[in-house]
This record gives C-alpha cells, structure tokens and sequence, in this order.
C-alpha cells in the first residue's frame, strides 16, 4: 500500500487539543470539505434523493469554497479539509480495511460482485480509495468483472454500485464536538447514512484525533449536528424535526449526562419539512447571549428541558418557550434575539438561503451569505460584524456556512465580552 508524502503533515500542524463548548468562543481550528467529485454525480433524476436542489456548477462551487475557507484562514482558523484527512488516515492498514468494509454494500450487490470489488479496493491507494469512499462509483467503473454476475447485467452501467456522497460538504452534520468528546452522528437520511463511517475512520485512525473520546456512542436513534447547539457551557439545544428524533435527544442526554459534558439538553421541536431541516437553518448564535432567528420561528418555538434525574434517568419538564427556557439553562437574564425585522416574504426567502445559518468565528462576528442582504444589514446594524462569502452554487445542497463547518477547537469566550 502506498504511503502519501503528505502522510501525518496533519498530525504534525497540530497545536491545539480538541475542545468546543460554545457556538462562539474564538474559533481555531475547524473540519470543511471542499466539494469535489462526488457533486457531479448530481442529475436531475437523483438530485431529490441526494438532497439537493439544484445541479450546482462544481468548479463554481469549488471557488466558493475556496474562498470560505481562506476566510477562515485569514482570521487565523486553521481549516482541515475532510478529503486530506481522509487520504491520510487510509494510509494506516486498519483504515483502509475499515475503508473498503465501508464502501462494499454486499447487500446491494450480491456476494460474487462484493467480494471481487473488496479484493479490488483492498489493493488500491489511499487517495484512490478516499475518491471511491466520496464520489462513490457506478456499475460501469467497477473493475472487469471475471465470470457473469446477475446483479451487473440487471443494472443500468450509471446505476451505484458505491453510492457517492454530496452532502459531506456538510461536516456540521456528520460529526459535532462537545467538550472534548466528539459525537459521531446517526444521520437520518439514507443518502447520507455513509458518512457515519467516514467520519468514524477519521476519528478512530487520524493520528490528530488520537485518543479523541466518543460521546453518544454506537446509537443508532437519528441525530445530526445541524440540529445541536451549545448554548453555553454545559448547555445544549437540540431540534427535534426531519431528522433527529425525540429518541435520538433522549440517547444524546443521556451519554452527555454521564460523560459529564452537558448539565443540561433542550429539545426543541422544528418543522419536520426541508425548509427547516435543522435547528441551524432557523437560529444560530451571533454573540455569548445573542441568537439570530428566523422571526416567524421567534414566538413559537418552545423547549422541553431534559436534567439528569435522581435515578440516573432523564427529568424532563415543558414544553415552554425557548427563549425563556434557554435563558435559564444559560443562566443568563435573556437571550437576545437580533431582529431582523424582515417582512414575512423577504424572511421566508432569506431563511431558505440559510440566512440564518451563520459561523461564528467570535462573539460578535460571523461568516454568512453575502445572498442574504436584509438579514446582513440587520444584524450589521446591531453590531454584528458580517463576513460575507458567495454561495450561489454551494447553496444548491441548503447549507450555509455553520451548515458548512465542524468546529474543532473553539476557545472559551473572552470574560469581556
Ligand atoms: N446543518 C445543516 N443545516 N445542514 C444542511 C444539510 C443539507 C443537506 N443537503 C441535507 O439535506 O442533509
């Protein structure tokens, strides 16, 4: 097998011990993908299904990406690129086994087809296998088949045989950092269910990750990043809609119970339709006591509030407000929303381009669609600094920027602010 030159370069940048609890703390070190191959596996006949909306322009895109991540890097975040990583966590042996296990659904393609395509991908690269465990590949780009498989001749040559995986450009979701244990997500969707293994190779193989705790576990009750937030220290918000289920909050609060990572878990139920997907695409956190929201979600929003019980289960009060409720788990007087004050049409427009779905790289300054002028100006005007960024293409799959990002190393939030 070869070994990348670049092998552990990732390894050796690293400084900085993994650590998120806030959603604004000083943002260090972060995990994005760079859309690559897999993007162009998108037609008009599989788009639903992948969950995007549109056919994006991949080299656009790409830019787009670019240029986010340099954003980041100029304010002195260091970025890790998930398609790096992935390649250079291949390089160990247990990786690429786990990798080809990963990328071989014997179910979908019978034993004989199975088995000559493990023994293909057990003698390829790193980088080919990192390529194949992303973009997927069809019944056409399989290895010369030896002997006669049914399962090759019914299929169509453009049909899967690897599904490939558009929506890793949205590391939010796949994997979420609380305290320094990190949660592998069980995503609820099956286009997406296979990043789940990607993710757990990175973390159980990447020297970087060395000796990085699991939260949450093996559960398989659905929960995604997109949907955790962490308030404060302790404090996490969890929406409850398309995707993660009561059942997942009720598995999440309980590891982080007994991890002693969270005190305190809000579940939040959303609108179980696309436009609100995740807790992020309605509210996310601008400053240490301020959100920005989706103002038709502001009054109506409520929370359950989950506590470790006295018999090691779940106490569980509400529904009441959200903010109220937040507020209180925060320890806080209030939690400010910023007003966008937008007509309900421009707000349900603005909304859907993930307006709301903002990075915090400090209290007090995010990253957001430059698309979202109303909502910008808004949050410029009280005080928030904006950074904009194009997303025309990356847009297509409904993710913005914290959509975009999974925070690995936030500092705590400056006393000062
Ligand atoms: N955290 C988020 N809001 N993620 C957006 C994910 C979008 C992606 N196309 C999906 O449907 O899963």
């Amino acid at each position: 097998m070869n070994t990348s030159p670049n092998a552990l370069r990732i390894a050796k940048a690293d400084q900085l011990a993994a650590h998120v609890d806030t959603e604004v703390g000083p943002l260090r070190s972060v995990l994005l993908h760079r859309p690559g191959n897999e993007l162009k596996r998108l037609t008009p006949r599989n788009n639903d299904q992948l969950l995007f909306d549109s056919i994006p322009w991949v080299d656009r895109a790409q830019d787009e990406h670019d240029a986010f991540a340099e954003v980041l890097r100029g304010r002195g975040v260091e970025v890790l690129l998930l398609a790096e990583v992935l390649a250079e966590t291949l390089t160990d042996p247990r990786a690429h086994t786990a990798g080809v296990h990963a990328a071989v659904d014997d179910r979908r393609l019978g034993g004989d087809l199975a088995d000559s395509l493990r023994s293909h991908l057990s003698g390829t690269d790193p980088a080919t296998l990192a390529e194949v465990l992303m973009s997927g590949m069809t019944f056409e780009e399989l290895p010369a088949a030896e002997g006669a498989s049914l399962v090759r001749k019914m299929h169509h040559p453009h049909d899967f045989a690897v599904d490939p995986l558009p929506n890793l450009l949205f590391t939010r979701d796949s994997s979420v950092w609380i305290g320094d244990r990190v949660a592998i997500s069980s995503l609820a969707m099956p286009a997406r269910r296979r990043e789940t293994a990607l993710l757990d190779i990175v973390y159980a193989y990447h020297p970087r990750f060395h000796g990085a705790v699991r939260a949450y576990g093996a559960h398989s009750a659905p929960i995604e990043g997109g949907d955790v937030l962490l308030l404060a220290p302790g404090v996490l918000a969890v929406g409850v809609g398309e995707r993660t289920t009561a059942a997942g909050v009720e598995s999440l609060a309980r590891s982080a119970f007994a991890d002693h990572i969270a005190h305190t878990v809000l579940a939040v139920p959303i609108e179980q339709n696309r436009a609100t997907m995740h807790l992020d695409t309605v509210c996310t956190m601008v400053g240490r006591d301020a959100v920005v929201m989706y103002p038709l979600a502001r009054d109506s929003l409520v929370a359950y509030t989950l506590r470790p019980g006295d018999d090691g289960g779940l106490r569980v009060e509400g529904p009441a407000p959200f903010l109220a409720a937040a507020a209180e788990a925060m320890d806080i007087d209030r939690l400010r929303v910023i007003d966008t004050g937008l007509d309900p049409v421009t707000a349900e427009r603005e909304q859907w381009d993930d307006g709301n779905n903002t990075l915090a790289l400090a209290p007090g300054v995010v990253v957001g669609y430059e698309r979202n002028v109303e909502t910008n100006a808004r949050l410029e005007e009280a005080g928030i600094e904006v950074l904009r960024i194009a997303g025309s293409e990356l847009g297509s799959g409904r993710g913005g920027p914290r959509c975009m990002s999974c925070p690995i190393v936030r500092e705590p939030i400056p006393t000062h602010r």
